[in-house]
């Protein structure tokens, strides 16, 4: 049995402009609201920034893992991935979301009876809804890009024709750049390089590729393209569009995530949070979106194995600093979280 796909938000944002009238279920409580709630800190960056071809590697030691223990997130300059692989990401992923037709996209989404085996994979809106019945500015497309062994091409787009070979490109730059990241957060816990690496499963982790679609909104001061989360994943590296959108909760404080050309942003997510036992943190964000610009990112979240079993490593835990996590499995921590069950 197919079901009937809801009517996605690009098709929304269309019908909206026209119309002049945002739907109820979009509007957000006022706590949650973007232009009550946002800290503006004007032009300086305050995000830290990790810059991959500094030569000194206790610096760049140093300068991860206190971001890692800070923030939770930095963005990551001269990480080596050429930009012309990063744009071809772009355009190829911009290209499904604009060129290709409703029933294009919802051969990409995922077939399976809503309850059912239903994955978190292929095209469409966020599958649950806030506990508010509220709904978020944007919609997705989901598939993994490494291991190979992993990947379902059912969800990956056959238009425009060289979207495979421009996936496929980024996710071997890209696990060039995310192994050293890798190593210098394991360095930064005063391990061996390759500690977080196999705790997370060695060559089996995962990569698992999201594009976000976030369309001009006619009224972004009362929206979210996606509501404060962590990450479930280990680390999650994003590349963004130039609109920026993304923020991150620090102090109390929503903070703007400014964009930087060719840089990546890095996020912890909360597998490396529990196997650092709290060292490092990962990050809460959010996304907002404007009036008339479209916002697209294309986060990797890198994740192990569904079995693997995920706890503070033991090297890190002692008398003085006992284990702040139970250690679990990876699917079950996803299906505790997806369905809001306790930790
Ligand atoms: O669009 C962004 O910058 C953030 C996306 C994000 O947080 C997510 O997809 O989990
Ligand atoms: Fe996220």
């Amino acid at each position: 049995m197919e079901m009937e796909m809801e009517k996605s938000v690009q098709a929304l944002a269309s019908a909206t402009l026209l119309s002049g009238t945002l739907p109820a279920e979009f509007i957000r409580p006022l706590a949650e609201q973007p232009t009550a709630t946002t800290r503006h800190y004007g032009p300086v960056s305050m995000i830290p920034t990790v810059d991959l071809s500094e030569t000194d590697q206790e610096k760049l030691v140093q300068a991860i893992s206190e971001a890692c223990g800070t923030w939770g997130t930095f963005q990551l300059v001269n990480h080596g991935i050429p930009p012309e692989a990063i744009n071809r990401l772009q355009s190829v992923g911009r290209e499904f979301f604009e060129l290709s037709s409703p029933k294009e996209k919802e051969e990409c989404s995922d077939k399976a009876p809503a309850g059912g085996s239903r994955s978190v994979g292929g095209y469409g809106r966020q599958v649950r809804e806030d506990a508010d019945g509220k709904k978020v500015w944007s919609d997705h497309l989901f598939h993994k890009i490494w291991p190979p062994s992993s990947i379902n091409y059912q969800f990956w787009p056959k238009n425009p024709p060289s979207y495979r070979e421009a996936n496929e490109e980024y996710a071997v730059y890209l696990r060039e750049a995310s192994d050293k990241v890798l190593k210098l957060m394991s360095l930064g816990l005063g391990l061996e390089e390759n500690a977080l690496g196999e705790a997370l499963g060695g060559e089996q982790l995962q990569y698992n590729l999201k594009i976000n679609y976030y369309p001009p909104c006619p009224r972004p001061d009362l929206v979210l393209g996606l509501v404060a989360h962590r990450d479930l994943s280990a680390i999650t590296v994003l590349v963004p569009n130039e609109v920026p959108g993304l923020q991150v909760l620090k102090d109390d404080q929503w903070i703007e995530v400014e964009y930087i050309p060719n840089s990546l942003i890095v996020h912890v997510g909360d597998q490396i949070e529990i196997l650092s036992n709290g060292k490092y943190r990962s990050v809460l964000h959010r996304v907002t979106v404007k009036k008339d610009r479209l916002r697209m990112s294309w986060p990797v979240f890198l994740e192990p194995p569904a079995e693997l079993v995920v706890g503070p490593l033991p090297q890190l835990i002692n008398d003085q600093d006992p284990a702040k996590y139970k250690p679990q499995k990876f699917k079950d921590y996803m299906f505790s979280k997806l369905n809001k069950l306790p930790e």
